[in-house]
Formats: structure tokens, sequence, C-alpha cells
């Protein structure tokens, strides 16, 4: 059986995504109106509003720090966020609702989300999603390289450089490979079954500009970074 061991290397590109990902989090006077504002279903969406802005804001920032990005081409770098933001806010709000909050939070979360007026075939699966990122009992470094490997999908629409944005996503798949096998070494599958959490979440780009198309038709009103993100309005 060879020995698994990080590299050097590997342990230094770790630590800057890992410092990346968690210096940029969600300002605590967003997270804190979580229990102070009212119910109204109006509020909830202006809230829920305000954190998906701020989470677009955590996510740029963060894709900024992923070494190698910004040495791509700049219409590329834009078509991998503008790919990938849906995925990596589900995986980042997933990560929060499932272990970041303090306990209580989590219900008051749960509570505003089924009451901002998304339909409820969206509900389902968003919270379904939750649950099974939450199972896994994500440590941070899988986290974290798991969102930057799901920003660093080459095969997003637009992406010209493929075999660019490939250089930098393989040595991110082979170190959480190790990872993997380091931080569960009794359960040989796990990496598979975080690659599969990526499966499920392709399927949720769907339900989210499912989403955007219904609040849109209700005329509700989104910030211009989400407009820009999700080209919308
Ligand atoms: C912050 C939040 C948390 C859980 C569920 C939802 C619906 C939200 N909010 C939104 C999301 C979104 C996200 F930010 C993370 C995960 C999944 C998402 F649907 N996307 C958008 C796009 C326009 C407006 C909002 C309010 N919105």
């Amino acid at each position: 059986k060879e020995k698994v061991a990080i590299t050097k290397e590997q342990d230094a590109l770790m630590k800057l995504i890992v410092e990346a990902y968690n210096k940029h989090q969600i300002p605590q006077d967003v997270t804190k109106k979580l229990l102070q504002e009212q119910y109204s279903t109006e509020e909830n969406f202006l809230l829920l509003t305000e954190i998906a802005t701020s989470q677009v804001q955590v996510l740029v920032e963060f894709t900024k720090n992923i070494p190698g990005f910004l040495s791509l081409d700049h219409e590329d770098q834009i078509a991998l966020l503008k790919g990938s933001a849906v995925e990596a806010m589900f995986l980042r709000s997933a990560q929060v609702f499932s272990r970041k909050m303090p306990k209580g939070h989590t219900e008051v979360l749960e509570e505003r989300i089924r009451k901002s007026g998304i339909s409820e075939e969206f509900i389902t699966p968003l919270f379904n999603f939750y649950k099974s990122v939450g199972e896994l009992h994500m440590v941070l470094e899988e986290q974290a390289l798991l969102t930057a490997i799901t920003i660093l999908t080459p095969d997003r629409p637009y992406v010209r450089d493929q075999q660019a944005v490939e250089r930098l996503q393989e040595p991110m798949v082979e170190l959480l490979k190790k990872l993997c096998v380091l931080q569960h070494p009794q359960e040989p599958q796990y990496f598979a079954r975080l690659l599969g959490r990526l499966t499920e979440l392709r399927t949720l780009n769907h339900y989210h500009a499912e989403m955007l198309t219904s609040w849109r038709v209700n005329d509700h009103k989104f910030t211009p970074l989400l407009c820009e993100i999700w080209d919308v309005q």
C-alpha cells in the first residue's frame, strides 16, 4: 500500500486556498439581521437578497486569491465566475447552514428561506442538498478545495482556453484526493462522494435559473451585483 503524503508544494497550495476561503466571510451585521428583522415575506426576501449579494462579493474575493486565477485570460475569468457562481454559493451556504451557524440560527434561516416567496419545488432540492453536504462533515480544507475545484471547471459556457483552466484544477483535484485519504482513512469512497456532490450541484443551476425568472415575474428587485452575475434585468 503506497504511503500517501502531501508534498511541500501541495501544502503551500492548500494553505493559500484555506487562507483565501477563511479571509472572506459574510459580514456579521448581515447574519445578525437574520435574528432581528420581523418575518414578513418581503423582509425575508430582502434579507436573502442581501445575503446573496454578500455571498457573491465573498465568492469574487475568494476566486481572485486562487493561485493562478488572475493569470487566466480576463474573459475566461468572468466566464468562470458567472458559470460557477450558483454552485459555489450553494456550496458555501450549505457549509454555513450545516456547520458554522450557532444553534438556533439554522432554524431561523431555514424558516426565513421557507417564508421568502420561493416556490416549494426549489425549497425541497435546496434543503436536500444542504442535508447531503452536512452529512459529509467536510473539514475546512475540503470545503475550500471543493469550492476552488467548482470554480475552476473548464467546460463552463464561453470559456476559451479550457486547457489553462484544467492545468489549475488538476493539482487541486489531486490534492483533495490525498486529503480525503488522509482525513477519512476508514472511508475509501469518501473522495468519490465529494465529487458526487459536484454532480448534484449542477442540477441546482437549473432550479436557480427558474427561481430567478419566477422572482422577476413577481417583480422582485435584485441588487446590481446579482443582476450582473446572473444577467438579469
Ligand atoms: C442567500 C440565500 C440562501 C438560501 C436560499 C436563497 C434563495 C438565498 N438567496 C438567493 C440565492 C441563493 C444563494 F445566495 C445561495 C444559495 C442558494 C440560493 F438560491 N440566489 C439568489 C438570487 C437572487 C435573490 C436571492 C434572494 N437569492
